[in-house]
């Protein structure tokens, strides 16, 4: 595998996780060796209880490494204290989420402005532009002003997909972000994504069950029981749902 930082945003490598006790040991994660390369949009596939969310945590240094190692662009997390990995979220990593995870009672601008708030620092005038120009772009200059209990479903997850580019952070996870919305909202929704890595250079990594929003990807990798088991590029969805169909046949 290319392990250069200047193609790949994150890498794991001979990742294994396990949970539970000796005798009730569960291996969520085989021996996995991933990177997720810069600047392109990432779809992790793979049926229920294949390991998609654990590969995620880990990469976004959530969780702990039974087994393994694992990088954001050149700093190994996997021997980081928690209060560096902490920062290290906080500055270089974005998430969206199904569920939004909007502040319910901070409004939208200062939703979109928690992650400097968390940080402890203002946004310099080139981020006041960038958040500007994102707010415009997700079309939510109207809405600033409001909580997130006015705003519908897909609109909230726009202002949660403001948020986590606002940094500009090295990679942005997103776990099942249209899972949430109606078929029209989730394909504007995985559009704003797609673009944010097309237009921006904006690294992500999103997990789906869906095969429609993993066509939205550059990549899409499939987990089998905790392995990795393809890694495509583009692809429709008839494609996406063909290999899964074939997947579980083979189960
Ligand atoms: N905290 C935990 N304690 C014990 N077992 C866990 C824990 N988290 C995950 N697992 C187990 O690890 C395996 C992988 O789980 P994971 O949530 O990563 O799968 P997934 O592909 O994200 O599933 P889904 O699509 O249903 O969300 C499963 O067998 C799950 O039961």
């Amino acid at each position: 595998m290319d392990t250069s930082t200047d193609t790949l945003v994150a890498r794991v490598e001979g990742l294994g996780k396990s949970y539970g006790s000796i005798q009730n040991r569960v291996a969520a994660l085989r021996d996995v060796t991933l990177g997720i390369r810069r600047g392109e949009f990432t779809a992790i596939m793979g049926p229920s209880g294949s390991g998609k969310s654990t590969l995620m945590h880990i990469m976004a240094g959530l969780d702990s490494v039974s087994s393994g190692r694992v990088w954001l662009g050149d700093t190994e997390i996997t021997s980081l204290a928690d209060d560096a990995l902490t920062i290290l979220r906080r500055r270089r990593v974005g998430f969206v989420f199904q569920s939004f995870n909007l502040v319910p009672t901070l409004d939208i601008e200062d939703n979109i402005l928690l992650p400097f708030e968390l940080d402890g620092r203002r946004p310099s005038d080139a981020e006041r532009q960038w958040i500007d120009q994102l707010v415009a772009s997700l079309g939510l200059g109207a809405r600033l002003r409001h909580r997130p209990h006015e705003l519908s479903g897909g609109q909230q997850q726009r202002v949660a997909i403001a948020r986590a580019l606002a940094t500009r952070p090295d990679l942005v996870f997103a776990d099942e972000p249209t899972g949430n919305l109606d078929s029209r909202t989730s394909r504007e929704v995985l559009t704003l994504l797609a673009t944010a890595s097309r237009e921006y250079g904006q690294s992500i990594a999103m997990v789906t069950h869906d095969p429609i929003a993993a066509s939205y990807a550059d990549r899409i990798v499939f987990l089998a029981d905790g392995a990795v088991v393809r890694d495509l590029g583009k692809s429709t969805p008839e494609e996406i749902s063909g290999l899964m169909l074939g997947m579980e046949r083979a189960a």
